[in-house]
């Protein structure tokens, strides 16, 4: 059933956020591992989005906190098995999305064949831009994604070099579970992914479109 609430304000509607994996072959390959040949995904859990005006918090387990900036997808409309042809008829918009990432934990889980909800999923670690909607952007394989960490530029990716287009995602996705209105997909991170601390500046930016800036703290267990 639809929700009262706007689309515009995706992050308060509880629903799915779906991230997509290796998706750049330079993101791939500067974390050693193999080009997919399907999509890789997983999920963050909805108490995972932050706003501008709250920071990102290192989870008290971290040690090696980092920053991946992706294009988010908010789908409108319901999409179970629909086709790569039909998949577009499914989006409502875009927006800037950060997957931060507690690398070292990720290794942790990636030796021990684990999930990777505990290097992926914790409190804060979806940081979201305002709502595009998809009349603003005529092109999603046309735009190029930048961030930089205390004015010093580290990641700048253009998402024509995505392995697999968002299409492909959402028909690939909605054939595993049904997309519904609201939810969010990550699309992947360019190369470039790197650490952060306490108290340093996260701007991040899609090329004439939009930027969005957040501050970095330090979680203690227990808070
Ligand atoms: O291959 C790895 O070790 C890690 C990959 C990721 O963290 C996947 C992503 O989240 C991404 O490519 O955006
Ligand atoms: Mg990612």
């Amino acid at each position: 059933m639809a929700s009262s609430r706007p689309l515009s304000r995706f992050w308060e509607w509880g629903r799915n956020i779906v991230c997509v994996g290796r998706n750049y072959a330079e993101h791939a390959k500067e974390m050693g591992s193999a080009l997919p040949t399907e999509p890789l995904f997983f999920l963050k859990p909805s108490s995972a989005y932050v706003r501008e005006g709250s920071p990102i918090f290192r989870p008290y387990y971290c040690r090696n906190l980092h920053h991946e900036v992706e294009l988010g997808v908010v789908i409108g409309k319901r999409a179970q098995a629909v086709s790569q042809e039909a998949a577009m008829e499914h989006v409502a918009g875009y927006a800037l999305c950060l997957d931060m990432t507690a690398r070292d934990t990720q290794e942790e889980c990636k030796k021990k064949g684990l999930p990777w909800t505990l290097a992926k999923g914790f409190g804060s670690s979806c940081p979201v831009s305002d709502f595009v909607p998809k009349e603003k952007i005529p092109d999603p394989h046309k735009l190029q994604i930048w961030l930089k960490v205390n004015g010093k530029l580290r990641q700048e990716g253009d998402t024509s070099s995505m392995i697999f287009s968002i299409p492909y995602l959402i028909s690939y996705i909605s054939q595993v579970f049904p997309l519904e209105e609201g939810d969010l997909i990550l699309t992947g991170s360019p190369k470039g992914v790197g650490s952060v601390e306490a108290n340093d500046e996260i701007e991040a930016g899609i090329k004439d479109v939009l930027s969005m800036r957040f501050k970095v703290a330090q979680q203690t267990r227990g808070s």
